[in-house]
């Protein structure tokens, strides 16, 4: 697969998601992190993201609930280069019935090389990084090679 390189701009485009035995870590930590969250757009699956935005006050764009479709939804936006960070709290202790979905949201942030963040730790490690609030060059498909390249 060849590379381009994409521009991720000082203000990001930040996708947040917990699934529900993790939504109090999430909430804490946007409680904790509000300053510096609030100088970014963020986006969230419906439940994770209406929850932050009553708790906190931070305004956020919330898709549909993750079991809804919401998963996917960040996805496409992913696919799509509109989000620039995931910080998603997965559960790896309980089973989902949208699983199928979780994985490919996982999948396609990691095809699009966007930093994510699945646990506590990692999301503390982005948010006092240099990088959170500074440009950051990702190296990412070329798609229109890759297109390219099957049509030929
Ligand atoms: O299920 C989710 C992620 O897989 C999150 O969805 P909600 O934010 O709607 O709970």
């Amino acid at each position: 697969m060849q590379l381009t390189k994409r521009l991720i701009p000082v203000k990001k485009n930040i996708a947040l998601v917990a699934h529900d035995h993790c939504k109090s870590s999430l909430l804490q930590w946007c409680e904790t992190n509000k300053q510096e969250l609030s100088l970014h757009n963020l986006y969230a699956t419906g439940t994770t993201g209406t929850l932050i935005q009553k708790n906190t006050g931070l305004s956020i764009t919330a898709m549909l609930s993750g079991p809804m479709g919401g998963d996917q939804q960040i996805g496409a936006l992913i696919s799509e280069g509109k989000i620039d960070i995931l910080i998603f709290f997965w559960d790896p202790l309980n089973a989902v019935p949208h699983d199928p979905d979780v994985k490919a949201l996982l999948r396609l942030a990691t095809v699009w090389n966007i930093p994510v963040a699945t646990n506590r730790a990692t999301a503390d490690v982005f948010v006092n990084s240099p990088l959170f609030n500074n440009e950051l060059e990702i190296e990412i498909p070329d798609y229109n090679g890759y297109l390219a390249a099957r049509i030929n």
